[in-house]
């Protein structure tokens, strides 16, 4: 298994560009189901999760090429697949294909809402807690969808094609929002989604659905009214930038010091994130096309936080934040809303000489001097990075084992830290 050795101490100075957001372009590939015609998406993040889902498309039979890169883009990241789903030969997601990755269960929407029938396993993702999928069944029952549950698999089916209905959902659900979208697309009525997500991605899921012929108004809002229509057509849509990495590379930024442009971004996508980073000491202003992150000196002040869906501070951003807050002066309080289980990064961070007490859903960070290099492991995804962040401020050497769970979310990490002075390579098992 590849590892990663970083030495840590230098500050990051340079640019780093953006890719697309992995959370955006796996629903958009998987609308690709919704049609037989092309669907074009510009900005797609090389990534573990985008080559699974790639793999789990094609085994529904969807057809996939890599047609090139972004106009006018010169890094070796991001590229612009066009997918067919003309002839489409199973509606069956198999064990093997979606346990691997939580948001391959969302095909079970489009499958269900085009062919009448799906049976699609249960989902697998990162260990960050029980992660049902009750509330996207229940989404799809309030459609019209007998489902049942038979040897791990969910098995949707429809007699005369989904119906427009109410849908109000007791919890955020981001997951629910994108399958409730997606089957409500092409179910016949009006479907109106109740607390609905409103994160940037779910947006970006309506706007592509709108260029292939849905009729969608509110996404971004907690109501969503979807007037279902008979059928979608191609469409060719950009992925959005990936919030989720902005702050990773900012919360770096403002842990090690330096001076970084964050590119092909943009502030509106993480507004909450950015003011907490401010209020931490770190400079943060929009430039032309992103967001400059400085920190020249003075110390990291501690700031308290609690993870809230959009546009609250994301979880997906907590425990690079817990990270920074290990070098503040003073106590800060981190507390987990969204998932139960969210904090595996506690006793790694700990490895590194970080100061952190748990209780129940509230992490307490003492603020330490310094943090110092040792073997640590990825458990995953965002904890993984979060692991590089302390890292990179550390004093010596760290090595990060099971690095394949940054593979699944950070488009180049040690190209895109490396040309900002970071010292990190990758080490080839
Ligand atoms: C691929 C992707 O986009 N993943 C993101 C998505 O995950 P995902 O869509 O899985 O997360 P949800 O928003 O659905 O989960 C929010 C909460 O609702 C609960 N829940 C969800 C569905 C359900 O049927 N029943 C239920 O109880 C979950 O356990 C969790 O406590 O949103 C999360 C919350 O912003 C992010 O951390 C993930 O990175
Ligand atoms: C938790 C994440 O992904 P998934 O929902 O696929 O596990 C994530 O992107 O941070």
């Amino acid at each position: 298994m590849d590892r990663i050795h970083i030495t840590g101490g230098a500050p990051l100075n340079g640019t780093i560009p953006i890719s697309g957001a992995k959370n955006a372009a796996l629903p958009l590939m998987i609308a690709s189901l919704l049609t037989g015609e092309t669907l074009e998406l510009i900005n797609v993040p090389r990534l573990a999760d985008i080559a699974a889902l790639t793999r789990i498309l094609g085994n529904h039979g969807v057809d996939h090429m890599v047609v090139g890169k972004r106009p006018g883009q010169t890094t070796e990241t991001g590229q612009t697949v066009r997918l067919t789903a003309s002839n489409v030969i199973d509606t069956t997601a198999p064990y093997e294909l979606v346990s691997t990755m939580r948001a391959s269960f969302w095909v079970i929407a489009p499958l269900l809402a085009r062919f009448g029938e799906a049976k699609v396993s249960l989902p697998g993702g990162c260990a960050i807690g029980t992660r049902p999928v009750d509330l996207l069944i229940m989404a799809l029952e309030k459609l019209g969808a007998e489902i049942e549950i038979d040897a791990g698999y969910v098995v949707a089916k429809t007699k005369n094609g989904l119906r427009g209905a109410p849908i109000d959902f007791p919890k955020v659900t981001v997951g629910g929002t994108h399958v409730a979208l997606m089957a409500a697309a092409l179910a016949y009525g009006t479907t109106v989604i109740d607390n609905a997500a409103r994160e940037p991605e779910v947006v970006d899921l309506a706007e592509c659905l709108i260029k292939m012929g849905a009729r969608i108004e509110g996404a971004g809002t907690s109501r969503i009214v979807v007037e279902g229509v008979a059928r979608l057509g191609g469409a060719r849509h950009e992925v959005l930038p990936d919030r989720i990495e902005t702050g990773t590379y900012a919360m770096a930024v403002a842990m090690t010091g330096g001076d970084v442009s964050l590119v092909n971004t943009r502030t509106d996508l993480l507004a909450s994130a950015l003011e907490t980073l401010s209020a931490t000491g770190a400079e943060v202003s929009d430039i032309p096309g992103g967001i400059r992150v400085r920190r020249n000196g003075g110390g990291i002040s501690p700031v308290d936080v609690t993870t809230d869906p959009f546009p609250g501070f994301p979880t997906d951003l907590q425990a690079q934040f817990m990270a920074l807050m290990t070098l503040a002066k003073g106590q800060s309080r981190i507390r987990e809303t969204i998932f139960e289980n969210r904090f595996m990064h506690v006793q790694e961070l700990a490895r590194l000489g970080a100061k952190i007490r748990l209780d129940g859903d509230l992490a307490v960070v003492e603020g330490v001097e310094r943090l110092k290099g040792a073997p640590v492991m990825a458990t995953d995804l965002r904890a993984s990075v979060s692991l590089v962040i302390g890292a990179l401020a550390a004093e010596g050497e760290t090595q990060i084992n099971r690095v394949y769970h940054l593979d699944r979310g950070f488009e180049a990490l040690e190209a895109k830290l490396a040309r900002c002075g970071a010292q990190i390579e990758r080490v080839r098992a």
